[in-house]
């Protein structure tokens, strides 16, 4: 059974001081509710984005809490992992909607309370609660649980299941709401914060609670374990706009980071992308379990109102968009044991406690304590455990799928899983039944036997493909040289590409659109050549993956590297659009923006062209301006200076006559007036700016240097198309 991550949308109400322009509300209709941003230049118009639920600016907790979360609370119950985030720019209420105040409490204390209550109601079953806290902060993980002092970084471990789980992180068992009260306001208190010019108390980490409820039923001999995880995540921020100080940039710059990874993990799914990086951030690797895997999710989307946060609204909602397209496959955790003889049942209880549990953390700082993610029971227990048991005692545990019909499925998905369901069939009797205890732990060795065989042989084939793939590298390496007339010291090979000689010639670039670039302009510094080059090579690789390379590079770039980089990427990306690829445009101007990522214009675009992406709708760039001809040959070089600058200020989106790439900071810095076809979210276009600019390229005397020059001509042409090629 699949279950697409559901979605909830909250507005929240303006805070004193904020202006009420009506620029982002919640509606409803007969096919649902959805949130609405005007648009900036006709507020007749809206852009409207439809959600499961959404909730406007007078909303309570109590709605939020009653039909969103609630429900999720039986699932929990039955054995499944739920995660709950809540997501939104730094200000829009996540932590308010997550943990709320004493007056009005939010989903953790009002989880809390529920599950509490619920553990009463299971007359035939021992039901625990148990707590654990923690916080990413700074890409690194730390226990909430325990003093800051001694609080030491967490490491992230991976189960041979390949389960994911935070070592050492402890957790306390829960029996009433007073003991969680206590145990939370320490915790709460312990967790990164810090005041900005928007948020007094603005999270500065990503918490992460997680409430384990075990169901032990040993009439029926099985053991439940259901968790839900509650994830108040840090807001994504302007930094111009909080007025971060430089221990605040660094807080924000990893917390950027990490979300910007989130919506890459999200973006790699929905593109069925083969790798998802997962990896690249502690958030997603911990959560990894929530997004496309076992887990049942609802993202809560927190909105801030008002036409100062449209952009942060319109990058929510589209990240919302995005994220419910993602599909998990639930799976219940259930370990079975055997029901215990009558007789000895008051011996073997204190045995029974030798057996480690499926997923429910001792709080004994021990290592090796649970995933935040669902544990396949088998992988999970180790089998010297399991011989060590005396017979009665020895577990059957299994990780059950539920199918579409809602019955069990009762083998593992692991591989691990496939060889024990392999010894049923064969065998014809279910493990422990009728065996002794020896044939049980022989046919538990052989399945492990035969699963490090397979490993081995698994990693003897990928040793191979890599050793296949370095063959290609250098092949692509040579090829491309002699291609492109480029010396080996010029070229850098990224290291992972994995294309084949085959595609880097058939690559989609419109056609010698890098050849004249290269060819001809050997001036043009390295930095822009391997960025060229990058694109061309893994421009059919996970752009997830490569958008993260590319974060990455643009870090240690100098700002004149990082400008041009991101001008090379937005012609290509013109060019695409051109050509009706709007997808592959699209990433183009996303990469862009990762070396630019404050350009105004940059982002409208990609707005614009997100939405035609999205909504299927056609998307039309402003056609090209001719170039005037050239009156006489000899006047020719003074008119070349106007003639390149309007035709690359009409092709490169961002360029940077007038600091566009430098002071732009989103909605409120328009009407830079670059030639553009106006966007959305253009200011008019007769802005004094442009006016100003426009004399600016009239004025000979402010026309640039040649090289500059040079290199503009160069993408102009590209963007011409009038190549050698052609
Ligand atoms: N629904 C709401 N009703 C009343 N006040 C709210 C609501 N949502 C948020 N607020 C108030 O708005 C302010 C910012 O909210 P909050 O701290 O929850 O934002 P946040 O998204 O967690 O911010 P950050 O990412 O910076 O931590 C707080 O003063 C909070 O009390």
């Amino acid at each position: 059974m699949s279950s697409k991550i559901r979605i909830a949308a909250r507005l929240r109400p303006l805070l004193p001081d904020e202006i009420n322009d009506d620029a982002v509300g919640v509606q409803k209709d007969d096919n649902g509710s959805f949130v609405t941003v005007v648009h900036p230049r006709d507020s007749s118009q809206h852009f409207k984005f439809p959600f499961s639920s959404c909730y406007g600016q007078n909303s309570n907790q109590d709605e939020i809490y009653n039909s969103d979360v609630k429900p999720l609370l039986d699932v929990v119950f039955s054995g499944v992992t739920v995660t709950v985030f809540a997501y939104g720019v730094t200000s829009s209420g996540k932590t308010h909607t997550i943990q709320g105040s004493k007056a009005q409490p939010g989903i953790i204390p009002r989880v809390v309370k529920d599950l509490l209550e619920r553990t009463a109601s299971f007359p035939n079953a021992q039901v625990s609660l148990s707590v654990s806290y923690m916080e990413i902060y700074k890409e690194d993980a730390y226990d909430l649980l325990v003093e800051r002092e001694s609080a030491p970084k967490l490491p992230i471990r991976e189960n041979e299941a390949g389960q994911v789980f935070v070592a050492h992180l402890s957790s306390m068992s829960l029996s009433c709401v007073s003991d969680f009260e206590k145990i939370y306001s320490a915790a709460t208190k312990r967790r990164s914060t810090g005041s900005t010019n928007l948020n007094r108390a603005s999270s500065r980490s990503h918490a992460i609670l997680t409430l384990y409820v075990k169901v032990a039923d040993t009439a029926a001999g099985q053991t439940i374990t259901g968790k839900i995880n509650l994830v108040d995540l840090a807001g994504s921020e302007n930094n111009k706009l909080t007025g971060n100080d430089p221990s605040r940039m660094a807080e924000s710059s990893a917390i950027n980071k990490s979300l910007s990874v989130l919506g890459q993990v999200v973006h790699a799914l929905n593109q069925g992308a083969s790798r998802i990086p997962y990896r690249n951030s502690k958030l997603t690797r911990i959560l990894q379990d929530a997004l496309g895997g076992t887990a049942v999710g609802l993202l809560i989307c927190n909105l801030a109102p008002g036409a100062k946060f449209r952009q942060d609204t319109w990058n929510t909602l589209n990240f919302a968009t995005r994220t419910k397209e993602i599909e998990n496959k639930p799976v219940i955790n259930i370990r079975e044991t055997q029901p215990l003889p009558k007789p000895h049942f008051a011996a073997l209880a204190p045995q029974q406690s030798r057996l480690p549990p499926a997923n429910v953390p001792s709080s004994s700082g021990q290592s090796g304590r649970p995933s935040l993610l669902p544990t396949a029971g088998l992988s999970k227990l180790p089998t010297a455990g399991l011989s060590k048991l005396p017979g009665p005692m020895k577990g059957r545990v299994s990780s059950f799928g539920l199918s579409a019909a809602g019955t069990f499925q009762p083998f593992p998905s692991g591989p691990l899983g496939h060889d024990i369901r392999n010894q049923r069939s064969y065998g014809g009797v279910g493990i422990g039944l009728g065996m002794t205890e020896e044939e049980i732990d022989e046919r538990i060795s052989k399945a492990v036997e035969l699963e490090v065989t397979r490993r081995l042989e698994e990693r003897e084939r990928q040793r191979q493909a890599e050793g296949k793939k370095d063959a290609e590298r250098q092949q692509q390496a040579i090829q491309v040289q002699q291609q492109y007339n480029v010396t080996a010291p010029d070229l850098i090979m990224p290291e992972d590409t994995s294309l084949s000689s085959h595609q880097i010639s058939s690559t989609s670039l419109p056609s010698g659109v890098l050849t004249p670039l290269l060819k001809r302009h050997e001036d043009l510094d390295n930095e822009l050549k391997r960025r060229l080059y990058s694109y061309l090579s893994v421009e059919n690789d996970s752009n997830s993956e490569q958008s993260n390379k590319e974060a990455q590079l643009a870090d240690v770039l100098s700002p004149a590297s990082k400008k041009k980089t991101g001008r090379a990427y937005v012609a290509l990306a013109r060019a695409h659009s051109e050509k009706g690829n709007l997808q592959v445009a699209l990433d183009l101007y996303r990469k862009a923006r990762t070396y630019v990522p404050d350009n105004a214009k940059l982002k409208d675009r990609i707005i614009e062209i997100e939405y035609a992406v999205e909504n299927d709708v056609d998307f039309v760039p402003q056609p090209k301006r001719k170039k005037p001809k050239a009156k006489k040959k000899g006047s020719a070089e003074g008119n070349s200076a106007v003639e390149t600058l309007t035709t690359v200020s009409d092709a490169v989106d961002m360029d940077d006559h007038d600091g566009d790439l430098e002071d732009t900071t989103g909605m409120d810095n328009q009407g830079k007036g670059n030639g553009l076809r106006p966007t959305p979210f253009d200011e008019a276009t007769n802005s004094p700016q442009k006016q100003k600019r426009v004399a600016k390229e009239c004025d000979p005397e402010e026309q640039e240097t040649p090289p500059k020059k040079q290199k503009k001509e160069c993408v102009a042409q590209i963007l011409d198309g009038d190549s050698d090629e052609e």
